[in-house]
């Protein structure tokens, strides 16, 4: 299927009014029935909201206070003052919930087996129909307004679980959320169970869109848009645009600013999937500005979904004692296409792999052991100090990259091997040999829970770096586009899914790909301005609610699990401590009281000690109900996996490293090439596919059109015949060029032996050189002492001719001590004839 790019990643900014006036007196509402439910009045911020983890406020903040409210009926981007009833302001959990509307929506919660979830046609902008009425029963009751355990503090009632904080390093209030799940009304069996029937079958992308108060900052001109041009609908999932247009549905939409309630649509249901063993991947998408940071991280006084589902994580493990729980988390960036390990920011190029089942992961990426929430809170807020973050003309703070936190978590069965806790004796409980080989006592439940914030889809803007920079979010986002549209595409060719053209979509193949539970929360700004955008952000969103996915369990058998890999470890430690003390027989009596056996008795101990402080340490990263408390109160700081390597020091050379590097990276080359063949192959099974049907639709034609298809198909093969003529010749002028590269070739071997030949004829002609010199020479000596004593002497004019020549050669005082004979020319004999004669014609 041909991909047509409906986003509008390069909408030209749009001049949109400012509000020039302070909000008037209330436009007199008509509510609908939808909305005719007042809700009481609810300060949208207690305190101004902070970035998370301390990062200022964007000025834009300034100006969410929402004054405007939505109405029933056609808007067209209506300003109403702040009404109790406002849309747009924090819904409030312990209100009552809206009564059901005639046509109240499904709910993604419900099961297939229950009723068909609601799913949106392909490209159909209003296919997202209601079916059924009344509220799903499997729906989670919405949390109790009031927490058990701590009250609403800051006046946003909702979750209640996270009151007002004063200070960034504070906890996400550990306590808050105990009462597990019975205190989230969480409890209910029926309800576990039916998630896992829906989860045994095909599943559908969850959906939520969240919309953010209007009053964002949109363009570089400062303006404050305060208007809003949507209808929205939280009872139906439904938005439509004020002035007309279609509807758009989704499994829920959010207004007003309370993060829990998108925990609650978009959050908690994935967490506990991951929980029991399903992968589970949360995604924040939208137009930049559009409150995706704000919704996953939040801040402290109103926690976003990460510390949200976080707690959650804790809730459960304090709420399951029948299972030992090893979790880790890794934080990852996405900038301009390439990685960052935000945990170790320094360490060398990350890059992605694929495994054998040709699965793309990351690697390498440091992964740490987390026991408590507050470990989490700093290992998040170490990554997001590394974050790429940059001030752009709609977003004071924007988030330059995506961000992929991670968090892998590891079950089991905890009754048949739990460790006893400190207080009890350890020596006595050591066996003698490892009592947890791996794999021998239950299967370990392994899941990832993925919660990406991704970087925010651009218009045109003013700075060139953040130009550069939005081309490459845009690029990834598209890619992620297509990928969604050669997922859902109803081609029967399934055509090639183009993961590889991006770092983004590498990371989320194996989530898209089907086996996780997916949600996307697709952030939208109701400003009239931002109106393209939100559209396409909406669009996406449609079209992500088609991929459909089968979720699965997660179960590892061998050692591939860290609590299988740990266990082992720890009784192998203590199989080590065993024998340690059984070797401390020596008794201490005044005899052996020397030197020797003093010494080796403290190294003893101090083997002891060292091994009993190893096996405590591993054991402190394994959670469970009953120790959870503990060690929140006693926590070390997070350690990077694979300590067992470094003890053993077992990493392999540097050498060797290095060339397992290579390999791996020959294989990515090959793994690309032959997903390329395969793109090409499914490129021209699509070919086939559209000439088959054009040939199908050609046969049924009428003889008019058939006439004119033919005189087409003519014009179309005489051009082709020029396009093969033209391949003729250029392969002839292909093999022209072989041909001449070939003598070229052999004209420079040619040229080689000449100038070697060369060579060695110059060496002969230097030797030659020096024979005559060295003669010559000799010759003058013979005859200056003739001269001398006879007083005059006749002698060959040649000879004469030589002396001075002789005189000026510089040569001559580089004559070799060795004297050149004739023997040692390398003439042939012939040559050597000659010279002979020569010389005693010249010297005789
Ligand atoms: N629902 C909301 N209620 C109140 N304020 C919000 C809401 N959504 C966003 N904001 C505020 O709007 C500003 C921009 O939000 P945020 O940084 O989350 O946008 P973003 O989509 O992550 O943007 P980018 O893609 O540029 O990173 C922030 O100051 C944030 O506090």
């Amino acid at each position: 299927m041909a991909f047509t790019a409906d986003r509008a990643p390069f909408v030209p900014v749009r001049k949109h009014k400012a509000s020039t006036s302070p909000p008037q007196s209330p436009v007199p509402s008509t509510p609908s029935s939808r909305f005719s439910r007042p809700e009481p009045a609810q300060p949208l911020f207690a305190a101004p909201p902070l970035r998370p983890l301390s990062t200022p406020l964007g000025p834009s903040t300034a100006h969410n206070v929402p004054s405007y409210t939505a109405q029933a009926g056609p808007l067209s981007a209506r300003k109403v003052v702040a009404a109790p009833n406002d849309l747009f302001a924090p819904s409030c959990p312990s209100s009552p919930l809206p009564p059901p509307s005639s046509a109240p929506r499904i709910r993604a919660k419900i099961t297939p087996l229950a009723a068909p979830r609601r799913k949106a046609l392909p490209g159909a902008e209003h296919a997202d129909v209601p079916v059924s009425s009344g509220f799903s029963p499997l729906k989670r009751a919405p949390p109790p307004s009031v927490s058990p355990v701590s009250p609403p503090a800051n006046g946003f009632g909702g979750f209640g679980a996270f009151p007002k904080v004063s200070h960034v390093a504070q906890n996400w209030e550990v306590g808050a959320l105990r009462g597990g799940m019975s205190g989230l009304g969480l409890g209910s069996i029926s309800e576990v169970e039916s998630r896992s029937v829906r989860k045994g079958g095909r599943d559908n992308v969850l959906v939520c869109v969240r919309v953010r108060p209007p009053a964002a900052k949109l363009a570089a001109s400062n303006q404050i848009v305060d208007e809003i041009a949507w209808e929205v609908d939280r009872a139906n999932g439904r938005l439509a645009q004020s002035t007309g247009g279609p509807d758009y549905f989704f499994d829920s939409v959010v207004t007003g600013s309370h993060n829990s309630d998108v925990y609650d649509e978009a959050g908690r249901d994935l967490v506990l999937d991951a929980m029991e063993g399903f992968d589970a991947v949360i995604f924040a998408y939208g137009q930049t500005a559009s409150g995706k940071t704000f919704t996953l991280s939040g801040n402290n006084s109103n926690p976003g979904i990460i510390p949200q589902a976080v707690s959650e994580i804790f809730t459960y493990i304090r709420d399951h004692p029948e299972k030992e729980f090893l979790l880790r988390a890794s934080y990852l960036e996405i900038y301009n296409e390439s990685l960052k390990d935000l945990l170790d920011p320094t360490a060398g190029p990350v890059k992605i792999r694929q495994d054998e089942q040709k699965r793309f992961f990351v690697h390498p990426l440091r992964e740490e052991v987390v026991t408590t929430e507050q470990q989490v809170a700093d290992l998040l807020k170490r990554g997001a100090d590394n974050r790429h973050v940059g001030q752009t003309d709609f977003n004071e703070r924007s988030s330059r990259s995506h961000s992929v936190f991670q968090m892998t978590i590891e079950s089991r069965d905890n009754s048949a091997s739990s460790f006893p806790e400190p207080s009890t004796p350890r020596r006595m409980q050591t066996p003698n040999t490892p009592r947890l080989a791996p794999g021998s006592d239950g299967v370990v439940r392994m899941s990832r829970l993925s919660l990406i914030d991704l970087a925010g889809s651009e218009q045109a803007t003013s700075q060139l770096e953040r130009r550069s920079e939005g081309a490459f979010i845009n690029k990834s986002l598209l890619t992620l586009e297509k990928v969604i549209a050669s997922l859902t595409s109803d081609a029967k060719q399934k055509p090639h899914v183009p993961y590889r053209d991006s770092k983004l979509t590498q990371i989320l193949q194996p989530s898209l790909s089907g086996d996780a539970r997916v949600a996307v929360i697709a952030t939208m700004n109701p400003s009239p301005a931002a109106i393209e955008e939100t559209k396409s952000t909406l669009r996406f969103a449609q079209r992500v609610k088609r991929v459909v996915l089968k979720a699965v369990q997660h179960e590892v058998v061998d050692d591939k699990a860290l609590i299988t890999k740990y266990r082992s470890h720890i009784a192998m430690l203590e199989a080590q401590l065993k024998a340690t003390l059984a070797g401390n027989t020596a008794p201490n009596t005044p005899s052996q009281a020397d030197l020797a056996a003093d010494q080796s008795r403290k190294k003893q101990a101090e083997r002891v000690q060292d091994l009993e402080r190893q096996v405590e340490e591993f054991r402190s990263l394994f959670l469970t109900s009953q120790n959870i408390e503990k060690r929140r109160q006693s926590a070390l700081p997070p350690r990077p996996v694979s300590p067992i390597k470094v003890a053993r020091s077992s990493t392999p050379p540097a050498d060797i490293a290095a060339l397992e590097e290579k390999l791996l990276d020959a294989q990515d080359e090959i793994a690309a090439l032959k997903d390329e063949r395969d793109e090409l192959k499914s490129r021209v099974a699509e070919l086939e596919a559209d000439r088959l049907s054009t040939l199908q639709k050609d046969a049924s034609a009428s003889d008019s059109d058939k006439d004119a298809r033919i005189l087409e198909l003519t014009k179309e093969n005489q051009e082709l015949l020029v396009i093969v003529r033209n391949a003729d010749v250029e392969g002839e002028m292909k093999r022209q060029e072989r041909k001449y590269e070939r003598q070229l070739e052999k004209h420079r071997l040619y040229q080689e032996g000449l100038e070697s030949t060369l060579e060695q004829e110059r060496k002969r002609v230097a030797q030659f050189e020096r024979f005559i010199l060295q003669h010559l020479s000799a010759q003058t000596e013979v005859l200056a002492g003739r001269r001398r004593s006879s007083g005059g002497i006749t002698h060959s004019a040649s000879v004469t001719g030589f002396v001075p020549l002789m005189a000026e050669s510089p040569q001559l005082d580089a004559i070799s001590p060795d004297f050149v004979e004739l023997d040692d020319l390398p003439f042939s004999k012939a040559g050597k004839e000659t010279i002979s004669r020569s010389r005693s014609r010249m010297f005789s």
